[in-house]
């Protein structure tokens, strides 16, 4: 067992210091433009490498998109090592945004390419979608409780399209988003304290109560840490976190991509601190 400390201490710690933002790292063909970057792995890779040096010790954490970085084959792969290396360096949690879901064997191999201690792709948490049914994460969960992982599985999200499939009822009445946010509440390591090292992705952009999901109810214990995207360029505001969320708004990591990175990086450590002061500050209040 890894001795280090676990992703939802981590947590824990940077929640408790107020910091909720989660800094994307998208590197989009036009922002790579915005920064006078070329649209290459080179240029993926220096995007990553200053958004983790300018997030350090002020963000909660950030979310590599890897879809930006594959689609440079081996050269994004390797691109994107060496980004995963500096957050490593700087104590940078890193969620790694790449949505992965298949049957239990293929899904552990997944698990273990992204949070293997040692893997050249190790990062801390990844994002996950379940729709094999959620015991196909068996294998990522006890990879998670034995090296001190975390893992966000996609409950509602942001994309209006996704609405038909995860507000279908299932056969006991829940809708699809909220079997998935019971399953995680329930998937809780003996080594988790104060937040769970398995969460959900909940989009900002969404009135929660349509999927069936209650933001009334006090925080679970430990907390379900809570991924929401949506912030910024899809329109919900960072201001009204604490109104969308409500009680599941305790360990909220509030992602902004493209309204941070954009505008070049000049200026982006700024807006970071901003961003982050804002949402501290939004879900400090009562
Ligand atoms: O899992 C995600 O991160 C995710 C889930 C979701 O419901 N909606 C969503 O936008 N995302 C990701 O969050 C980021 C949002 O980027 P911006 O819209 O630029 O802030 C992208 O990397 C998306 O792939």
């Amino acid at each position: 067992m890894s001795v280090a400390a676990s992703f939802s201490d981590r947590l824990g710690e940077a929640l408790a210091a107020r910091r909720h933002l989660c800094v994307g790292i998208d590197p989009h063909r036009g922002l790579l433009a915005d920064w006078g970057l070329a649209d290459d792995a080179a240029g993926a890779e220096r995007m990553g490498r200053e958004v983790v040096a300018a997030a350090a010790g002020v963000a909660a954490c950030v979310k590599p998109q890897i879809a930006f970085f594959e689609r440079f084959g081996s050269a994004g792969y390797a691109a994107l090592e060496r980004v995963l290396a500096d957050a490593r360096g700087a104590g940078v949690p890193v969620i790694a945004d790449v949505k992965r879901g298949d049957i239990g064997t293929s899904f552990a191999a997944y698990a273990e390419a992204w949070l293997a201690p040692g893997s050249p792709l190790e990062a801390d948490a990844m994002t996950v979608a379940a729709y094999q049914g959620f015991g196909s994460l068996a294998g990522a969960c006890e990879l998670v409780r034995e090296h001190g992982k975390g893992l966000f599985v996609l409950a509602a999200t942001s994309n209006p399209e996704a609405r038909e499939v995860q507000r279908a009822q299932r056969s006991d009445g829940r809708s699809v988003a909220r079997a998935m946010v019971d399953d995680a509440l329930a998937c809780v390591s003996p080594r988790d304290t104060h937040v769970s090292s398995v969460g959900v992705v909940l989009g900002a952009t969404l009135r929660l109560e349509d999927f069936g999901i209650d933001t009334g109810l006090p925080p679970a214990r430990p907390a379900l840490p809570v991924l929401a995207p949506g912030f910024g360029h899809q329109g919900a505001r960072i201001e009204d976190a604490r109104e969308i969320f409500g009680g599941l708004g305790w360990a909220l990591l509030a992602n902004e991509s493209r309204s941070l990175l954009g505008g070049g990086a000049e200026g982006l450590a700024t807006r970071i601190r901003e961003r982050s002061e804002l949402v501290g500050e939004a879900l400090a209040s009562p």
